[in-house]
């Protein structure tokens, strides 16, 4: 469903009168492909390039060099209405649930901002639809009349899902999503998520840096360091037992539960 071909990218200095600043490399060379109804773990620590490419996916960030293809579509080179289509069917849920959303609308106003922009829906049905969503992610209808400082962190975020999941889309980019949730809602939200990837047929890019939440959810994993695929596998055991220094310190990054016992980095995550 989902090809990435040899992406590259490289962000643009700003150069002075008498210096000129070479750009930053921060992808290199990055080919994977995402097949429909599969969770595909992208991990990595800090800086290592995941947003980017999550942006790049997204169609918000232009790559360098190198093609992203949608059901076929390449991206970045299929016209304005093509372009329109595919970006029903690619949705994300950023790490920050608060700056996702507008801190004057309700949540009803949140969750059927998508079906204004792309549904010609009677008022009746836009009411019914927002209701459905509501309860898809667990929320309550009256929830809807709510606006975002209503809500906790948690409850927050499964607006954000509902207004993701409002188009039905084929793929959902999820950035960090459950990272800034204590660990009862990040497994609450981790098993919503699963239970709407089963039910929706939904595909998932897992952008994170924690491997216990990657193992939770994603039937496949991959790791970027400093902008290179390190690391693909789809089996967790192996990832588990892998000796490579990137994938050494996203499983020293798991907190073990006596502070003795954890493992500091130079450059911790
Ligand atoms: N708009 C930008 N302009 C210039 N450099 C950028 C920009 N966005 C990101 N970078 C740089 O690109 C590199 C990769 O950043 P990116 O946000 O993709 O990493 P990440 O793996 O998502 O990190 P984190 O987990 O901390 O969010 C970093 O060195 C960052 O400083």
């Amino acid at each position: 469903m989902l090809e990435v071909a040899n992406i590259s990218h490289q962000y643009a200095n700003r150069s002075h009168w008498l210096r000129r600043i070479p750009p930053t490399p921060v992808l290199n060379n990055i080919s994977f492909t995402l097949e429909k109804g599969c969770c595909l773990g992208l991990l990595g620590m800090s800086g290592a390039g995941k947003s980017t490419l999550g942006n790049i996916i997204l169609g918000l960030e232009k790559p360098t060099q190198g093609q992203i293809l949608f059901e076929g579509q390449d991206l970045y080179r299929v016209n304005t209405p093509t372009r329109h289509r595919i970006r029903r069917d690619l949705q994300v849920v950023f790490q920050d649930c608060y700056s996702a959303v507008n801190p004057l609308m309700t949540a009803a106003q949140i969750i059927g901002e998508p079906l204004d922009n792309y549904e010609k829906l009677t008022s009746v049905q836009h009411k019914q639809r927002v209701k459905q969503l509501l309860e898809q992610v667990g929320l309550r209808a009256e929830d809807g009349n709510k606006r975002p400082h209503q809500f906790s962190g948690g409850q927050l975020q499964r607006i954000n899902i509902a207004r993701a999941i409002a188009l039905n889309p084929k793929l959902i980019v999820l950035d960090e999503s459950v990272s800034s949730l204590d660990m009862v809602n990040q497994m609450q939200i981790l098993s919503l998520l699963a239970e709407l990837k089963k039910t929706h047929q939904l595909s998932y890019l897992f952008v994170t840096h924690d491997i216990r939440a990657a193992m939770t959810i994603c039937d496949r994993v991959m790791v970027i360091d400093q902008g290179e695929l390190v690391y693909q596998d789809d089996m967790h055991q192996s990832m588990m037992q892998s000796n490579h220094p990137a994938v050494q310190k996203l499983i020293a990054a798991i907190l073990p539960e006596h502070p003795s016992e954890r493992i500091v980095f130079d450059h911790q995550v």
